[in-house]
Parts: structure tokens; sequence; C-alpha cells
């Protein structure tokens, strides 16, 4: 029988009835993230107001929270919204952007933790700081490896009960139990702000998806990126024609390509 969680087949699915995704993320973010979920085949809705975030919850597939430019206002709004999307059974996925820089971002993401994302998507120096070892980290950009990275995403993956998605040259997802490596990608990823913000949004698209199967939705998500990458980056002259030779990547990308060229090994 054939296997109907490839990424092809799941990027398949999402495309079919695509997702309308609520993202909370920073500002910087905005713009880039909407346009990779609208090339890759979802809905974003860039929701966070306090006043609306929870009632907006409740009607998407799926919800991303992302502290890049924490405010004391949008953070009332991220909890009303995780609250929201439990009540109604979404999944949701947090992205701890530079957590480990100040006090008013590491009570933050205390607080979203204990509210139970089904998937945490960060780089090394984020997933390492986050199950309590030393990281590199000092802003928002990785100064870890993935390698690095793994035993940490595994203990948070079985403290927390949820998917945990580590980025970089070679990604690497876990559940606690099952894991997987994702390679592709490009060297101009990390030289165009705001794609690993981008990503988590597209993982909730996948999460909406197949809300049962967090695991092969967050490794679908990160494949996509790596082939649209890897295609995006072998014509690209720098960070600024990698930008929009990755968003016309995603939009072209069919399941079958995806298929045949994602890097996806058991780990
Ligand atoms: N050197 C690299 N080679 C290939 N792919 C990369 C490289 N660095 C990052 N990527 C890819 O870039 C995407 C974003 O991951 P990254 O780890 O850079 O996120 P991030 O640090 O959270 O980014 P940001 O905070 O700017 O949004 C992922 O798909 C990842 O696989
Ligand atoms: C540059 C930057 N600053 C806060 S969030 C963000 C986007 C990358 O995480
Ligand atoms: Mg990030």
């Amino acid at each position: 029988m054939q296997d109907q969680t490839t990424a092809g087949n799941l990027l398949r699915t999402m495309r079919a009835n695509p997702p309308l995704v609520q993202c909370i993320t920073n500002f910087v973010a905005m713009n880039i993230a909407a346009n990779v979920m609208l090339a890759a085949g979802a809905s974003p809705a860039m929701v966070h107001a306090e006043e609306e975030a929870g009632e907006f919850a409740a009607i998407s597939g799926a919800l991303t929270i992302n502290i890049g430019t924490l405010s004391s206002g949008w953070l009332a709004g991220m909890l009303k919204a995780a609250r929201s999307a439990n009540e109604a059974g979404k999944p949701w996925v947090l992205d701890p952007v530079a957590h480990y820089a100040t006090e008013f971002r590491r009570k933050a993401v205390a607080q979203l933790l204990e509210l139970r994302p089904a998937i945490v998507r960060g780089n090394a120096s984020e997933i390492i700081a986050l199950a309590g070892g030393t990281s590199r980290g000092q802003g928002v950009d990785s100064r870890d490896a993935v390698e690095h990275a793994e035993d940490s995403a595994r203990q948070l993956a079985g403290k927390h009960g949820c998917v945990v998605a580590v980025t970089g040259v070679t990604d690497f997802v876990t559940d606690g139990r099952r894991a997987k490596r994702i390679a592709g990608g490009s060297s101009f990823m990390p030289q165009v702000t705001a794609l690993g913000c981008s990503l988590t949004c597209l993982v909730g698209a996948f999460a909406a998806a197949m809300p049962d199967d967090p695991f092969d939705a967050t490794v679908a998500a990160l494949a996509v990126f790596a082939v649209a990458g890897e295609q995006a980056g072998a014509a690209a002259d720098g960070p600024g024609s990698f930008s929009w030779r990755f968003l016309d990547a995603l939009a072209g990308l069919s399941p079958e390509v995806l298929d045949r060229n994602a890097g996806i090994s058991a780990a």
C-alpha cells in the first residue's frame, strides 16, 4: 500500500483544503511569513490582539505563536489564543525566539509551555537553552550546531509531550520516541530574516491538515523548506534573489518532486 505520510502526500492533502492558520508572529516576519504560507498553499491570518486572538483561534485550523517582538499586550493575546486552541482541540506551535535573552522572554515562554504546544520549532541555540543546557545564543540567530541540540530536543519532547523541531544545516525532529533528520536547504537561508519564523507558520499549516500526526506534519513542512530552499539556492546570486526564488520554488513545488528530492532519514 502507498505510504500516505510521505511529505509529498501530506503536501497534497494540505493544499487540497488550504488550512486557515492563525499566525501570531513578529513584526519582522509578518509579511514574508504570510507570503511563504500563500506560496506553499495555506491560508495565513496574522491576528494577535488580546481583544480577538482567543476568538480567532477557535475558528482556525491551527495556531502558531512566535515571541520575536514580544510586548505585554501581545503576550496577553498569545495566552488567550493558546487556551482557546486547546479548548477547541486545535494544534498549536511555539517558536521561542531568543527566549534566553531577557527575563520577560523566559517568563513568557515558561507560561506558554505550560499551555502544551503540540510542536516546538526553534534553532539549535533556542532548543538547547529551553532544555536547560548551555547555549551560545545571544540574539535571534543560532550560534550552535543542530547536532549539539539533538539530546536537548529529545529531553524537551519527553518532558512536555510534544514534537520538537531543531532547524539549521540539517534539521532534526523528534517526538521523544521517533526521530528524523531532514537535509537540504541553502546557506542563503540564514541570511534572509525570518525564514525560521515563516517555517513555524508552515508547520502550523501541516499540523492543521494532519492534527493527529504532528510528527509527520512537522517533517513534511521542514522537507518542503529543504527542497524549495535547495532549488532556490542553486539559482540565486545572493540573499536578495534567493528570497524571491524561494517563494517561486515553494509555489512550484509538486508532491512528486518533493518526495523524489526530500533528504529525510531516520535518526
Ligand atoms: N546553513 C544552512 N544550510 C541549509 N539550510 C539552512 C541553513 N541554515 C538554516 N537553514 C534552513 O533555514 C530554515 C530556517 O531555519 P533557521 O534555523 O535559520 O531558523 P531561525 O534561526 O529560527 O530563523 P529566524 O529566527 O531568522 O526566523 C530551515 O528550513 C533550515 O533548515
Ligand atoms: C530580526 C528579528 N528580531 C526580532 S524577531 C526577528 C526575526 C528573526 O527571528
Ligand atoms: Mg527563529
